[in-house]
């Protein structure tokens, strides 16, 4: 059998032709005690003002300011407390001069009232005609009152359609009575492991077999991407069968992941079981390490992505190429990991004929980020991963980069990126070629 000749393509482009295709993901209506984590569908405006009246901050007095113009230490002013209301409670009276009415904290201001005094702050006095407080001290007008709209104003567009559901935007979807949120369906990721080296993760070892890490691995990240995983059990290498399942999966899900399978070897049948199928493949060969044979096709509206079965190149393909798709479909602005600058850790010699992307720790020290690589840098190390929070971006073209250099880092924790990235990691200025390094 002969081998066909890969073209490798840029990073960039690679991604570039991935969001040149679109990708819209349905909507539903979801309970709000199950929207977490989920992205808005629809934009939220504030359908009232926040808070909805004017209220107490303070468990204390409504008082009318003007009252206690006068009021110091050896003069305080007497008044007449009228009632006490609660929050959620409504007062019967009015404040008018020489009046009080005792006010917990989230009670509406009471009419006539234009201030509140803090309980800690009067003294209380029972006599036969009814109950008192003695101010010492003049209050002003406003005081202590949280006002109707201040913290947010009637028809302010809070979140937009493509917001992720954090806690926050839970408390403003309550606040404005969504028990409903319309939001987008979760695309079912088909993950789909191929190897006859693969045991069960529950499986002993046997002679010339290993786990199957990257099924489990895959699943955990585009879960955390905000997709739905149908784990697929693994399967041996063999054309037949595994076209027959690439594509009952196929019927089941929207995206689906292989893993294993993509190279040029005797058992790599993805290539061959997308031409099958008839998938229109956008690439099969990426300027990267690890991850070069990531491939990547369409098929019928949905997605095929090939990834490595080597663990490391398996991981960066599922950031770099399948996170985007996952995010799109929502509609989210920040659909790519996210982009730091910082400093490296440690001399990272190795030449770098395409990019590479190495798993590194990122850490901050002093108000400096500092990004190291994060254990054995080749594409079939697993342990890299473990500690890695980001990938070092080392453009192609340089020979090794020495400590202290300034690099482009990728992070999938926090919050993403649009693309294209603003800050040029793909570009090799700040590379230092090993060999013209001072001693
Ligand atoms: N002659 C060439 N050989 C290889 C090339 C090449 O260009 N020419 N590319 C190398 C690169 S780069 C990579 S990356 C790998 C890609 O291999 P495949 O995607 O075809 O994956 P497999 O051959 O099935 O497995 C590779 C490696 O990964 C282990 N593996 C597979 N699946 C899993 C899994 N689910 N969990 C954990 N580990 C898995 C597998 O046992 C192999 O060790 O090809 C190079 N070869
Ligand atoms: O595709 Mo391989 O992971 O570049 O080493
Ligand atoms: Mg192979």
């Amino acid at each position: 059998m002969t081998v066909t000749k890969r073209t490798p393509l840029p990073v960039a482009e690679a991604v570039a032709k991935i969001l040149k295709q679109s990708t819209n993901w349905n909507m539903e209506r979801v309970a709000l005690i199950h929207c977490d984590n989920r992205v808005l569908a629809e934009d939220i405006t504030a359908t009232h003002d926040v808070p909805p009246f004017d209220r107490s901050p303070y468990d204390g007095f409504a008082i009318f300011s003007n009252d206690t113009k006068e009021a110091t230490e050896n003069n305080p002013v007497r008044l007449k407390v009228l009632e006490t209301i609660g929050a959620g409670q409504i007062a019967i009276n009015e404040v008018t001069s020489g009046t009080a009415i005792r006010i917990m904290t989230g009670a509406k201001i009471p009419a006539g009232a234009d201030a509140v005094i803090m309980l800690e702050l009067v003294k209380e006095l029972e006599d036969q005609g009814g109950s008192f407080i003695e101010i010492k001290r003049s209050v002003k007008k406003n005081e202590n009152i949280s006002f109707q709209g201040e913290d947010t104003k009637q028809g302010i567009l809070l979140a937009e359609k493509g917001t992720r559901i954090t806690p926050g935007v839970i408390a403003i979807l309550a606040t404005f009575g969504y028990d409903e949120v319309l939001v987008f369906k979760q695309p079912v990721v088909g993950i789909l492991s191929t190897g006859s080296e693969l045991l069960d993760v529950h499986e002993e070892l046997q002679p010339g077999k290993i786990r199957n890490s990257n099924a489990y691995m895959a699943a955990a990240q585009v879960r955390s991407m905000g997709a739905e995983v149908k784990l697929y059990q693994h399967r041996k290498d063999d054309f037949d069968s595994l076209y027959q399942n690439v594509k009952e999966c196929l019927n089941e899900t929207d995206i689906m992941i292989t893993t294993g399978g993509v190279s040029v070897g005797d058992y790599d049948f993805l290539p061959a079981i997308y031409e099958k199928l008839g998938a229109e493949v956008l690439f099969n060969k990426i300027a990267m390490r690890p991850g070069s044979v990531t491939t990547i096709a369409v098929h019928e509206g949905k997605w095929l992505f090939g990834l490595s079965g080597n663990p490391s190149a398996c991981f960066v393909g599922c950031e770099l190429f399948v996170r985007p798709v996952i995010l799109s479909g929502m509609k989210m602005k920040k659909i790519h990991c996210g982009v730091v600058k910082a400093i490296l850790g440690s001399d990272f010699p190795k030449p770098n004929p395409f990019t590479r992307f190495v798993r590194a720790t990122l850490i901050e020290e002093s108000g400096q980020k500092i990004v190291t690589p994060a254990g054995l840098d080749k594409s079939s190390s697993v342990s890299s991963l473990l500690h890695a929070n980001g990938l070092i971006v080392l453009p192609g073209g340089t020979r090794g980069w020495e400590q202290g250099s300034e690099v482009g880092v990728l992070t999938w924790n926090g919050e993403g990126s649009e693309w294209p990235w603003d800050y040029p990691l793909f570009s090799k200025s700040s590379a230092i070629r090993t060999a013209e390094r001072q001693p």
